[in-house]
């Protein structure tokens, strides 16, 4: 069994009258320390399917299992468990705390799970270690978001979730972001899902997983993958 695998896996919302089916009959699986891309237009059902794996949200049907747990199954309280020592979110807008420093921001992953990594070498690997005292609003949108890269690694957590985490940089400082992702979920060992409606990005993925109008219109494995260097956007 793959250690990330969606079966069937549907996620209804019920507005006013209507349904609307944001996932259909989505099945894929990923392996362990892989690095995937979910790419589509806006509207597509990616970040309702990160946000199911990454138990934000539960699937109306169908069954999604981490490293051999249904989390399809899981109540409210299992959930939470789930989400805070398993995974780590990077989020568009990098929803740092703006009253706190880089570092204080990194510690927070230190209040609520049980293996945290040290806040201070977090911020040394992606190479802020000199901006520790700085609060968010006196650093750059790229630098912003190496500081929610290392609070979401600082958890320790197996699988690494990225939505749009390019979304609100340049290019080139962008493809820095994504090499950072990258190279340290590398070598940490972490699985990373980074959802994006870029195409150029998905070059870099071991499986792209395509959707369009919430279902999966195709799945790419590569065996060579393209350094982030040589992609252009
Ligand atoms: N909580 C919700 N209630 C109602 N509809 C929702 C909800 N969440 C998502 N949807 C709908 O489900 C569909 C898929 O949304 P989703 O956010 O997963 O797409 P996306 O591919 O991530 O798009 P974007 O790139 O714009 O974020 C959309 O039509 C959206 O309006």
């Amino acid at each position: 069994m793959s250690f990330i695998q969606f079966e069937g896996v549907e996620r209804e919302y019920i507005v006013g009258d209507s349904v609307i089916k944001a996932v259909k009959e989505v099945s894929f699986s990923l392996e362990d320390k892989s690095f995937n891309v979910v790419l589509g237009q806006s509207g597509a059902g990616k970040t309702t399917v990160l946000n199911m794996l990454g138990g934000m949200d539960s699937p109306t049907k169908g069954a999604i299992t981490v490293n051999g747990e249904d989390i399809s199954k899981l109540g409210t309280r299992e959930l939470t468990t789930y989400r805070r020592d398993k995974i780590g979110f990077v989020f568009q807008f990098y929803n740092l705390v703006p009253n706190l420093t880089a570092l204080e921001n990194v510690q927070l992953a230190e209040e609520i799970c049980k293996n945290p990594l040290d806040a201070a070498e977090m911020l040394e690997r992606v190479g802020l270690g000199d901006r520790k005292n700085n609060f968010p609003g006196q650093m750059s949108g790229g630098e912003q978001q190496r500081v929610s890269i290392a609070r979401a690694l600082a958890k320790n957590p197996q699988i690494l979730l990225c939505d749009e985490p390019t979304g609100a940089l340049d290019s080139g400082t962008g493809r820095i972001v994504l090499k950072l992702i990258r190279d340290i979920a590398r070598d940490m060992g972490k699985t990373v899902v980074v959802v994006t409606h870029n195409a150029p990005i998905a070059e870099m993925a071991d499986t792209v997983i395509h959707m369009r109008d919430g279902q999966i219109s195709e799945i790419r494995h590569t065996e060579h993958p393209r350094p982030v260097e040589e992609i252009v956007w």
